[in-house]
């Protein structure tokens, strides 16, 4: 950190000051060699013999960094000024069939978008097939460049697009980020629900009253229902020096796979067959991780439909000397699971309004009806 101190002096005052860069300048392909490195794939193993996708999400998060930083070099400079810091998972949607863990995989990805601090990064993961490389994941990363010592805030290089589909690109990740303020906006932490939404839930409160007693009271689960409260699962986590990251705070990437495997089993013990992962969504890096926290992750069915599984862990931190605990991410995971599932019936308003957010979460999925019957992506 004294060593970063003094980057201080190559930070802009503002964001003119910085070169103009293109989307090509922060382009990078990077293969994690599975097949031919054998050593690697320990790592990325599961029991079932497929990839790994917590490891899968580190791997993100640090390559996205790595274009962010990219975008930013000062060639004149060994050591880049700012701290890069993951903001949000926008949004990863899985496109693939089956994911081997013993055939290479290749990753890519640029900045596609910059504000006045803040940066998009769209990912692609692919894996080779015979001789081709066959899309598998598709991401997209919000990053915030801080100071060198991760106090405040520090501007980006501007970016440029530089033809029709890169201005698109561009136009996509200023249309983003609208979308995303609307729908913090109508988050059900600051707004009642819709009328429709009103109405589902009025309606599954119904159907649990029990027609032998006229009461409000007594309520009865409908057949193949599971109460939401017995969805749950918890786990807790030492944030150990090792997870840290460049800046000494706990690494996004491990956050990101515990909260994952918390979700995985969840669907698992939910659904009573294998889910596999279909979306990852809106997950928010609110408040930095120090090391040695505790990580306190609490996982829950929010919503269900057909073989389709939406989880929400909710995580939080607190020091070993004091009790109070700090939300510092909500992450949202949609499963796939082989059988059909089970509905997941809210029992109080504040269960009522989870639902109605993981229906919300699930409905921004691009597309369920175009997901494929061949994922094979595991914890
Ligand atoms: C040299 C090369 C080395 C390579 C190494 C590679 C491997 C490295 C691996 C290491 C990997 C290390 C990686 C890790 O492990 S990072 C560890 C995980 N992440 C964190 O710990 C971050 C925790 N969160 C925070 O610190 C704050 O909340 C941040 C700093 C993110 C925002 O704080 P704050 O709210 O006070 O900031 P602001 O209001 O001034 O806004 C600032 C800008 O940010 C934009 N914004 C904010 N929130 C969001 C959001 N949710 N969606 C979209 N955008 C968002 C906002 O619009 C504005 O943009 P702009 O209008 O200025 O453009």
């Amino acid at each position: 950190m004294e060593e970063r101190k003094l980057l201080h002096s190559f930070l802009a005052k503002s964001q003119d000051g910085l070169p103009p860069r293109r989307m090509k300048d922060s382009y990078i392909e990077v293969l994690l060699p599975l097949g031919s490195e054998p050593e690697l794939r320990e790592k990325y193993l599961t029991v079932q013999n497929t990839v790994r996708f917590g490891r899968i999400l580190e791997d993100l998060d640090s390559l996205g960094v790595l274009i962010c930083y990219m975008h930013n070099k000062i060639h004149s400079a060994k050591m880049s000024p700012l701290s890069i810091v993951t903001a949000l998972v926008d949004k990863i949607d899985m496109c693939k069939k089956s994911l081997s863990p013993e055939q290479d995989i290749k990753f890519s990805g640029h900045v596609s978008w910059v504000g006045k601090t803040s940066m998009e990064v769209k990912m692609q993961m692919f894996q080779l097939h015979g001789d081709e490389f066959c899309p598998v994941l598709d991401a997209t990363f919000v990053m915030v460049a801080r100071d060198s010592e991760n106090k405040g805030p520090a501007f980006v290089n501007p970016l440029i697009p530089e033809s029709p589909e890169e201005e698109e690109l561009f136009r996509q990740g200023e249309l983003n980020k609208g979308r995303r303020i609307a729908f913090s906006s109508t988050s059900l932490l600051k707004m009642a629900p819709s009328a429709e939404e009103r109405t589902t839930i009025h309606e599954m409160f119904l159907s649990t009253l029990d027609p032998k007693t006229i009461s409000f009271r007594s309520r009865v689960l409908p057949p193949n229902a599971v109460w939401m409260e017995n969805s749950k699962l918890k786990s807790l986590e030492i944030c150990h020096p090792q997870e840290r990251n460049i800046f000494n705070r706990i690494f996004g990437g491990f956050l990101m796979r515990k909260a994952y495997e918390l979700a995985w089993a969840t669907a698992c013990s939910f659904g009573g067959s294998r889910p596999f992962v279909v979306a990852v969504d809106d997950i928010m890096f609110q408040k930095p991780v120090e090391v040695g926290s505790l990580l306190f992750l609490s996982s829950q069915v929010c919503f269900t439909q057909n073989n389709y599984i939406q989880v929400r862990v909710h995580s939080e931190v607190a020091s070993l000397q004091e009790k109070e605990h700090t939300t510092t991410n909500v992450f949202h995971f949609t499963f796939m699971s082989e059988k059909e599932v089970p509905l997941v019936f809210p029992k109080t308003y504040g269960e009522s309004m989870l639902y109605l957010d993981g229906q919300r979460h699930f409905n921004s999925m691009s597309g369920p009806a175009t997901l494929r019957k061949d994922y094979l992506v595991e914890p």
